[in-house]
């Protein structure tokens, strides 16, 4: 199977999802999430998030669990010029929110809300399949590939990338290309994985 039809394939069992499945795997997650960053000081620690859509598994909840417990959070913004690049704008209640091109909310763009990733210590990355290698699939746009890549070089050490995703995205094998990294952690709602 291409990528891009296990692509189709597996966005359209995250879609046919319940309602109810999808929040029982939201807080399955947040409390492994919870557990995962218990030894760090909230707030001394940022943390990338990102705004569920289009079946993914849900953030709001985990995201309100950081807020209260102190965590810095920021999101992915699309680059106004870099085509397939990623900026991270810092994400609090009162942020002014705007609509990017695929339909996802994401803060308004403002330099001095952006925070250069050297600065950021858990990405948190939305998965549309994976398997036992850590390989991951995404949304196609290179994005996260992009970002991962500058975490690969090697400088930037403080980066932890965790991907999060319902057990039903893990298939046998997802066929890498060359410029896949693959994750070092995914979380589940069945399992806590490191690679
Ligand atoms: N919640 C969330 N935010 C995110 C991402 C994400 O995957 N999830 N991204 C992570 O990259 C970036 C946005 N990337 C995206 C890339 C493609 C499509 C998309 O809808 N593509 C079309 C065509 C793709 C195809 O099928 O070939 C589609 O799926 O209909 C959406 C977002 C930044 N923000
Ligand atoms: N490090 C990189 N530098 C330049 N181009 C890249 C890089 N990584 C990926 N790309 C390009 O991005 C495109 C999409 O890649 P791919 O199909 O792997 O997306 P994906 O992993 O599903 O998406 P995402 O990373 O957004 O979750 C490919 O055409 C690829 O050429």
């Amino acid at each position: 199977m291409t990528r891009q039809d296990l692509r189709r394939k597996l966005q359209q069992i995250r879609r046919n999802l319940t309602a109810e499945q999808q929040s029982e795997a939201a807080r399955l997650v947040a409390d492994k999430l919870e557990q995962r960053l218990s030894n760090r000081v909230p707030q001394q620690t940022t943390v990338a998030v990102y705004k569920s859509f289009s079946g993914e598994l849900p953030t709001s909840a985990i995201i309100q669990k950081l807020w209260q417990s102190g965590f810095n959070t920021v999101l992915p913004v699309l680059h106004p010029f870099a085509k397939g690049h990623l900026l991270f704008l810092h994400y609090a209640p009162d942020t002014p929110m705007t609509t990017n091109k695929y339909g996802i909310a994401e803060p308004e763009l403002n330099v001095q809300n952006v925070v250069p990733l050297p600065n950021i210590h858990v990405l948190l990355m939305p998965l549309v399949g994976f398997d036992s290698q850590g390989n991951r699939l995404g949304m196609g746009g290179g994005y996260y590939d992009r970002t991962l890549a500058q975490w690969h070089n090697g400088n930037r050490p403080n980066l932890s990338p965790i991907g999060l995703s319902y057990n039903e995205q893990q298939v046998e094998k997802i066929p890498v290309e060359s410029w896949d990294i693959p994750l070092p952690e995914i979380i589940t709602p069945a399992q806590h994985w490191r690679f």
